[in-house]
């Protein structure tokens, strides 16, 4: 066979694992990189990239992409004419527009053009579909917030003579492009922030699930079930996935044990899934006292990484005023950067933190001595070859 049938014939189905099919997509994008000359690459980055997004936008809000997902669900043909796809349309749209908007998205594989005017899905077009997915709500964060904020980034950071932004009250890109620093804005417009607490969602679907990487038998195993006592809090929870997979292995917890804070319009407009009945949603703003007292651990997952290490102190401390020594637990599920070889997913939340809220991902260093400064000791940092982030599990000092 020869290397481009080779190539072409590839797909998920051809690796027996995750890992390896994500091993198989770096290579592959890697080997992208190392074949397209550098106008091609500025070309796909800048040019085709910002119309490629806006086209698929449009089809999203033009409720296409959820239509399309339905009729595949019903019928065996999922190939459709430009007349379907205008009559699946939920405003009117020109044909002609909506024509070039697809034959963009499909020359770069959103969609595969089968003949004139007429198109069949791919696995990326039904998930943008698919409201489970929450591949939409990818898109739809990107441009409330991270496609305008990476824009702003670059004056920002002229502007502020490259000073390195980590504390957002002092400078800040997102408050320099929005008015507002980001949770506020999110606050006061629901809209962006229903985008970012879905991209959250999203992510979360496409981690590894951290009681793989971190062992919750050994936390529960001092913890006396059915005494009513708090045992788990999720701090900054929102969607409260965390504790559902907490309690799908430990299914022993009980009532009262186990508590999602989030700030309040997070989980009165953003979080409507329901939770198992044994999990307490509470709204609960970090920098106040901590109501839930004695609890065995105080969880946060990709939290930290937007405040500063002033900001963490704070947090921090009042989640110390309310641990138990020698019984509470702090677990910390974020990255850890290491020296060298940070991969793209650690570099892009990295820099995602600085677009948006002045934070940033934190070496294994760095964390030791910022727990250590808020009176914390690190007791272990359990890591899994197949996560992007670790758990570090602390106690008070
Ligand atoms: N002051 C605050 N008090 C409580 N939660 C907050 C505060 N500021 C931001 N948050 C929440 O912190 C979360 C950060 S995003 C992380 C969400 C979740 N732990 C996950 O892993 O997917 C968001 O849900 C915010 O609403």
């Amino acid at each position: 066979m020869d290397t481009l049938s080779l190539l072409e014939g590839l797909g998920p189905e051809s690796f027996s694992n995750d890992a390896d099919r994500y091993a198989a997509k770096e290579a592959a994008r890697k080997l992208l990189y190392k074949l397209e000359s550098p106008f091609e690459r500025s070309w796909s980055l800048c040019i085709e990239t910002s119309v490629l997004v806006a086209g698929i936008q449009v089809c999203q809000d033009l409720g296409i992409w959820s239509k399309w997902a339905d009729k595949c669900k019903e019928s065996e043909t999922a190939t459709q004419t430009l007349d379907d796809i205008l009559a699946m349309c939920n405003s009117k749209a020109d044909p002609n527009l909506l024509r070039r908007l697809l034959r963009h998205i499909s020359a770069l594989y959103v969609i595969e053009e089968t003949d004139v005017d007429t198109w069949k899905p791919t696995p990326f077009s039904l998930a943008l579909g698919d409201k489970t997915s929450y591949v939409d709500q990818t898109i739809q964060c990107g441009l409330d917030h991270n496609i305008p904020c990476g824009v702003n980034l670059v004056k920002f950071l002229a502007k502020n003579q490259y000073q390195e932004p980590v504390d957002r009250f002092k400078f800040d890109n997102y408050r320099d492009l929005f008015g507002d620093d980001f949770f506020d804005y999110c606050q006061k417009n629901p809209g962006a922030g229903g985008s970012f607490i879905g991209l959250m969602k999203a992510l979360n679907l496409n981690k590894m699930d951290w009681t793989e990487v971190y062992d919750t038998k050994k936390l529960l195993s001092e913890v006396e079930i059915s005494n009513g006592q708090p045992v788990f809090v999720d701090m900054g929870g929102a969607h409260g996935r965390d504790t559902n997979r907490l309690l799908a292995k430990h299914p022993e917890l009980g009532q009262d044990a186990l508590i999602v804070q989030d700030l309040p319009d997070v989980l009165a407009l953003h979080t409507q899934e329901k939770l198992d009945g044994r999990i307490k949603r509470m709204p609960h703003d970090f920098f106040s006292t901590q109501p839930v007292l004695g609890a065995r651990a105080y969880f946060f997952h990709v939290v930290l990484h937007d405040w500063s290490d002033v900001d963490c102190g704070r947090i921090l401390g009042k989640v110390k005023d309310a641990m138990t020594k020698g019984y509470s637990k702090l677990l910390i599920c974020e990255v850890v950067l290491p020296p060298k070889g940070a991969t793209s997913f650690m570099t892009t939340l990295d820099l995602q933190m600085m677009n948006s809220t002045s934070g940033f991902e934190r070496t294994e260093e760095h964390w030791r001595k910022l727990l250590q400064n808020i009176g914390f000791r690190v007791v272990g940092i359990s890591t899994h070859i197949g996560a992007m982030e670790s758990v570090i599990e602390a106690e008070i000092a």
